[in-house]
């Protein structure tokens, strides 16, 4: 155990929890990361791996995993990293304390609209909280390549409590008080992303794919405006870049459930075929409802919704996007 450095625990043993908890533990610091599946849990105590989530790292010794949410609460910091729409459910289950919570789950709650720190807040009362988000492919985090995130804080004092914690040479948070931007940003780009995937499936072309990303990009700042963030934190790394980088790749599993659609699958068994989850498909209806109650127009986004609905195929719906009245940019 390491002396000087307190433990910090990970809530979620997926891709991104698993490569945080990597990240964490560079420094020498121990990690105990909780995880939904026994399996999970007794490959990382025993074989120092992840093979169900993120195969090909071995893992720091420093990372202990545990199937018991009673067991983080010593941990000096929590992040949480369940699937957007696990998360109230878990942390209803997390005993009470003040530790900070550090969102890293990327979506909006379908059942309720509510942001993940709005969900946060009534599962775990009294808790300090804050958002990590960014282009942040799992593997290469793991991997210690060069990162950079935004950490949204309430003020300079979580900062200054959390930024120490986090920040490694490889691993460089950005502060900003707009948890809001933060949390719009990364919800709306793993729609955006779908959409990028769909003209990918489809063989359209890079100026196909540039032109979806600058109006998507719209799209999000439209809505990001109309429910108080911040221009600068849509246009940072939590917003446009994590745009390009889910918009770019076929490591990004939204891009890719939206290439499949562009190749012809039906998105129920695309998503029925995987473990993983692909946030951009639970958030893409509920983002749509709120963006309709708020006036906003999102026309990449209700053609994710029908392509995800089965509603309409996925050449039809770029050409009903490409025949909208010509408008202002
Ligand atoms: N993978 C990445 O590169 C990455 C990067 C940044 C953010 N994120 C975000 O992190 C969050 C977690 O994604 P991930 O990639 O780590 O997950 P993943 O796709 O690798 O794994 C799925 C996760 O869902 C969990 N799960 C399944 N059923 C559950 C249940 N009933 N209750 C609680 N947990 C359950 C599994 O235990 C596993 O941790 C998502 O919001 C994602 O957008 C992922
Ligand atoms: O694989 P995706 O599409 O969930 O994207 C992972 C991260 O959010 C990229 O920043």
């Amino acid at each position: 155990m390491s002396e000087n450095k307190p433990t910090v625990g990970v809530i979620g043993g997926g891709a991104w929890g698993t490569a945080l908890a990597q990240m964490l533990a560079s420094d020498g610091r121990d990690v105990l990361l909780w995880a939904f599946e026994p399996a999970v849990v007794k490959a990382i105590n025993t074989q120092h791996s992840n093979s169900a989530y993120l195969s090909g790292t071995t893992l720091d010794p420093a990372i202990r995993a545990t199937g018991d949410l009673g067991a983080l609460a010593d941990c000096a910091l929590l992040l949480v990293v369940t699937p957007a729409q696990h998360m109230r459910r878990v942390l209803k289950q997390l005993p009470h304390g003040t530790t900070d919570l550090v969102l890293c789950c990327k979506g909006i709650e379908e059942a309720t609209g509510d942001l993940m720190v709005d969900a946060a807040r009534a599962a775990a009362p009294g808790r300090p909280l804050a958002v990590l988000s960014g282009p942040t492919f799992a593997h290469e985090v793991a991997a210690g390549q060069p990162t950079a995130v935004t950490l949204a804080c309430e003020d300079h004092v979580q900062w200054d409590r959390i930024a120490p914690q986090i920040a490694r040479p490889a691993f460089r948070p950005y502060f900003t008080t707009d948890i809001t931007g933060a949390e719009i940003g990364g919800a709306v780009k793993n729609v955006l992303a779908i959409a990028c995937g769909v003209v990918e499936g489809l063989g359209l072309g890079q100026n196909a794919r540039a032109a979806l990303i600058a109006r998507g990009f719209a799209e999000m700042t439209r809505f990001g405006l109309a429910c108080g963030a911040q221009a600068e934190t849509l246009s940072g790394l939590s917003g446009l870049g994590d745009l390009v980088l889910t918009c770019s790749s076929v490591s990004s599993r939204n891009f890719s459930l939206g290439k499949a659609l562009g190749e012809g699958r039906k998105a129920a068994d695309v998503l029925a075929d995987r473990t993983t989850v692909a946030e951009g498909a639970f958030t893409a209806p509920v983002l749509q409802r709120v963006a309709r109650t708020r006036g906003v127009a999102m026309p990449i986004v209700d053609t994710v919704c029908a392509l995800l609905a089965g509603e309409v195929a996925a050449a039809e719906a770029v050409a009903a996007l490409l025949a909208r009245p010509l408008t202002a940019e």
